[in-house]
Parts: structure tokens; C-alpha cells; sequence
């Protein structure tokens, strides 16, 4: 058993060692301040990159200033904090609950409960439909990170997606959530009224919207036509998303999706009834290192969507 356990670490160590020296990524984070803040017209304070920040870079590994699970407003012990204090509140009067809706971080579960905190950094970031950066809660690091998921020039702004679940919604809709919950309009090159930006992205989001509720259907009840229909889909969905620069964790989903259905089928040739076991296990492999490049890219090497994709990657290999 034990030997075992060092088979897999040493194992995913090299595996994990591969995906960095393909991103060109160091294996340690970097100790510099890749961002600065700045007054950013129409939004408020926002962060900008201080110097070119390439894809994967971890910009931010954040502790919280204080968590609350189970309840919208804050203690008035935490609420007095002169850094909470300091936020934006999009709303009048200026409550804590206020302040704290429009700035708070999702940080996993307490027993049932989802446990929200407040990053006084990590705050301070805009949104866009588009965004250039993603953040992860670490449970192992205790952190909130951020990640740049694309390459930042030097003085972009930085931008993570408030609503990331929304992205199938057409602007109209998602305006309408975020000026709700953040009372602002969001005028990201997905939301500009009369762009072609913005044209692009709704025909884009409405092709996956049609397909999203077709992609996750059963495959046991398919036959192989059909199954390999549900595979043509899956992976033009993933095309989709990637044109519209939706990488995480909406890529990553397709990915999980498009892994699930080679497994499927490399179970269908072990049970006699499929085709080319290795071909399949050849293409899982494929995608599933796909995947662990991205999960390093938007949450970190030590992030848990690294852990479970390197296990996915050793089940695949064992296969
Ligand atoms: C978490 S705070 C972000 C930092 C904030 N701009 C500040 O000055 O501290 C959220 C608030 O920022 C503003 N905001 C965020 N993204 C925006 C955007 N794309 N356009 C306009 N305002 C935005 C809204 O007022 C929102 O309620």
C-alpha cells in the first residue's frame, strides 16, 4: 500500500513537472507585486498589470481578512475593520451586508454551509463576461489565488468573471444579474450594445446554450451513432468556449465531459460491444493532459482540480 502511494506521487510529480515545462511555468510562485491599483473610469478602483503578466502566472495568493457561513451580514466586530470599511458599497445606505454582498469570496463549505470571506486585494477586481483571470479557492494553502488565464500586457486591466455560472445567459440577462447584485452595467466586449464583439459572443453563447442540455445526457440509453454525435457536440462546445475565451471552469467542465465519454466507451470495448480500446485511451490521454494544463493555468499546480486530473490521468493509464 505504502509503495503504492509512492508510485502515484512520484508519478504525478512528473506528470505535473511535464505540464510547467510545457506551460513555461516556474514550479514555485513568484514573490513580486504583478499588479498595481488604479482608478479605472465608469468602474471605481481596479487592478492593472504592473509589467506583462504571461498565461498561468499566479497573480495573487491571498489570506482572508474574515469568513461568515450561514448568515448575509457580517459581525459588527468584522464589520468595523477599517479594511472592510475601505470597500466599495455599490449600495445607499452603505450596510455591512451591502458591503459585504458586493465583496465577498466563496471559499468552500463549513459542514453545509458555503463559508464566503473578504480578500481586501482580491476585492478590489472588476468583472467582465470575458475575464483575463480566474480565482480559486486553495483548501490546502488556505489562499484565495488568482490566476492570469490569458496574457496581460503591462497596464490591462485585470478582470475575473463575478458570475462564471452565467455564462450561457444572454447579456441582457447577465446585465441584469450584475446590476442587481453589484449595481453596475457591464460593458465587457461581450455586453457593449451594438458591437461585433458583442454579436459574436451572443450567436456563440446561444449555439451553447442549445447544446449545453444535450451534452450531458446519459450514454447508456445511446447507440454508437448517437454516442458519437454526443462527442461531436461535446467538442464543439469546447471550440465555442474557447473562441469566446471562456476557459475556466467552463473549458474545464467540457473537458471532465469529453474524458467521461472515452471512459464510457473504453468500458463498452472491455465489455466486447465497442472498437479501438487503445484509440480511445489514446484520446482520453490526450484530453485529460489538456485539462491538467488548464487547471494549472487558472487555479495552481497545488490547487485540488490539479490533484483530481492527475488521478484522473493515472486511472486512464492503468486502463
Ligand atoms: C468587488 S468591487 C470591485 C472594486 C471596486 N471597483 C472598488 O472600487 O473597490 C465591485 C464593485 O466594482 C464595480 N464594478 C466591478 N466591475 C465593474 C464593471 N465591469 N463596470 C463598472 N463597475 C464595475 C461595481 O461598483 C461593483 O459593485
Amino acid at each position: 500500500m505504502a509503495a503504492q502511494n509512492g508510485n502515484n506521487q512520484a508519478q504525478d510529480r512528473e506528470e505535473l513537472q511535464s505540464a510547467l515545462h510545457r506551460l513555461g511555468l516556474p514550479p514555485t510562485y513568484p514573490q513580486v507585486i504583478l499588479y498595481r491599483q488604479s482608478q479605472c473610469p465608469g468602474k471605481g478602483l481596479g487592478l492593472k498589470a504592473a509589467r506583462n503578466i504571461p498565461r498561468g502566472t499566479p497573480i495573487l495568493a491571498e489570506a482572508e481578512l474574515f469568513w461568515i457561513a450561514g448568515t448575509p451580514d457580517p459581525p459588527p466586530v468584522q464589520a468595523s475593520k477599517p479594511e472592510f470599511q475601505a470597500l466599495s458599497c455599490p449600495v445607499v445606505p452603505h450596510t455591512a451586508r451591502a458591503r459585504f454582498a458586493a465583496n465577498n469570496f466563496e471559499m468552500g463549505k463549513s459542514g453545509r454551509r458555503m463559508k464566503r470571506g473578504i480578500f481586501v486585494t482580491a476585492s478590489r477586481f472588476n468583472h467582465s463576461c470575458v475575464p483575463n483571470a480566474h480565482f480559486t479557492w486553495n483548501a490546502a494553502s488556505k489562499l484565495l489565488t488568482i490566476h492570469a488565464i490569458v496574457d496581460i500586457t503591462q497596464g490591462q486591466e485585470i478582470f475575473l468573471n463575478y458570475h462564471p455560472k452565467d455564462y450561457l445567459k444572454p447579456a441582457i440577462e447577465r446585465q441584469q444579474e450584475l446590476r442587481t447584485s453589484y449595481s453596475f452595467v457591464c460593458g465587457c466586449p461581450a455586453c457593449q450594445p451594438n458591437t461585433d464583439s458583442k454579436r459574436a459572443s451572443e450567436a456563440r453563447r446561444q449555439w451553447m446554450a442549445g447544446l449545453n442540455s444535450i451534452i450531458g445526457l446519459n450514454q447508456n440509453t445511446h447507440t454508437q451513432g448517437q454516442r458519437e454525435q454526443l462527442l461531436a457536440n461535446i467538442q464543439f462546445f469546447g471550440r465555442q468556449l474557447q473562441e469566446e475565451r471562456l476557459f475556466y471552469p467552463q473549458l474545464a467542465d467540457v473537458y471532465g465531459k469529453e474524458i467521461s465519454w472515452y471512459r464510457r466507451e473504453i468500458q463498452l470495448v472491455i465489455n466486447g460491444a465497442g472498437r479501438t480500446r487503445l484509440l480511445y485511451k489514446e484520446e482520453a490521454l490526450k484530453v485529460a493532459t489538456a485539462k491538467l494544463d488548464l487547471d494549472v493555468v487558472c487555479s495552481g499546480h497545488d490547487s485540488s482540480e490539479v490533484r483530481d486530473t492527475l488521478r484522473t490521468i493515472r486511472e486512464l493509464r492503468q486502463v
